[in-house]
């Protein structure tokens, strides 16, 4: 049976090499696979991941109707057995109806990726049109992690290293800084809701970047700003 699954992870978590492995695995087996995404910050039309991989893709933008893009492929002889969604936070919640409705009538699978929360904690409209519709939601295995070592579960948006809290929706950009331009940096919650950038916590003091692992699953049990 066709699934729509929801692959989410805060930024930098690995979701677009897994989308790019995935794809890999089902072409190789054979399947007819179509990529999309939106806004990627490589540029137009590319599904790039930071391990270096990178595939061209179908831009998706307000007009996209995926519903007319599969039929139109298989009306010209194509199967489409199934589509990577990525940068899925950035489609509308039409469009993610559209893409359960590809599954339910076309039987094609559909492989979402996409970060949940912008840099407010609000949830993207794409994500949550996918959580509410998804026959699952992935939680992607390598930990992305705040500063102070514990898993990072939100992105926030800096200037400077700065956490800055105003400001539009989308802004596509890299966990990588630049001086003075907007950038990410994924933290735990308890960090987020502090604004306790890595940059921050270095200026606070030592006793802010305390790490002990000794957990057995190597989670942080102590650290005074934690
Ligand atoms: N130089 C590197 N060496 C090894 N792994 C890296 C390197 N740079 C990035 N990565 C891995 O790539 C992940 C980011 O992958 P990417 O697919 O671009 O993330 P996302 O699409 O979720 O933003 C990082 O979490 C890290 O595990
Ligand atoms: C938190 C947040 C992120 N974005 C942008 C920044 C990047 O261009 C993408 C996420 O890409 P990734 O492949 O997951 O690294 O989303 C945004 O526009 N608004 C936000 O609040």
């Amino acid at each position: 049976m066709a699934e729509l699954v929801f692959f989410s992870g805060t930024m930098d978590c690995g979701k677009s090499t897994l989308a790019l492995q995935m794809h890999h695995n089902h072409a190789a087996r054979g399947r007819d696979g179509v990529l999309f995404t939106r806004q990627d910050r490589a540029g137009n039309a590319v599904i790039s991941s930071r391990l270096g991989l990178q595939r061209r893709a179908d831009e998706v933008d307000d007009t996209t109707d995926f519903w007319a893009e599969v039929v139109t492929r298989r009306t010209r002889g194509r199967p489409v057995d199934y589509l990577v969604a990525d940068e899925a936070q950035f489609y509308t919640a039409a469009q993610v109806e559209q893409l359960a409705r590809v599954v339910d009538e076309l039987s094609a699978d559909v492989f979402a990726f996409g970060i949940t929360t912008d840099f407010r904690a609000r949830l993207f409209p794409g994500s949550a049109r996918l959580v509410e519709l998804a026959d699952r939601v992935e939680v992607l295995q390598v930990r992305a992690l705040c500063w102070c070592g514990s898993r990072a579960t939100h992105n926030a948006r800096t200037v400077d290293g700065i956490m800055v809290v105003e400001g539009d929706q989308v802004v596509v950009g890299d966990v990588a800084a630049t001086a003075g331009e907007a950038a990410y940096e994924v933290l735990c919650r308890r960090h987020h809701v502090r604004r306790m950038t890595a940059r921050v916590a270095r200026a606070t003091g030592p006793s802010a970047q305390t790490l002990l692992f000794d957990d057995a699953d190597g989670a942080p049990s102590g650290g005074a700003a934690r």
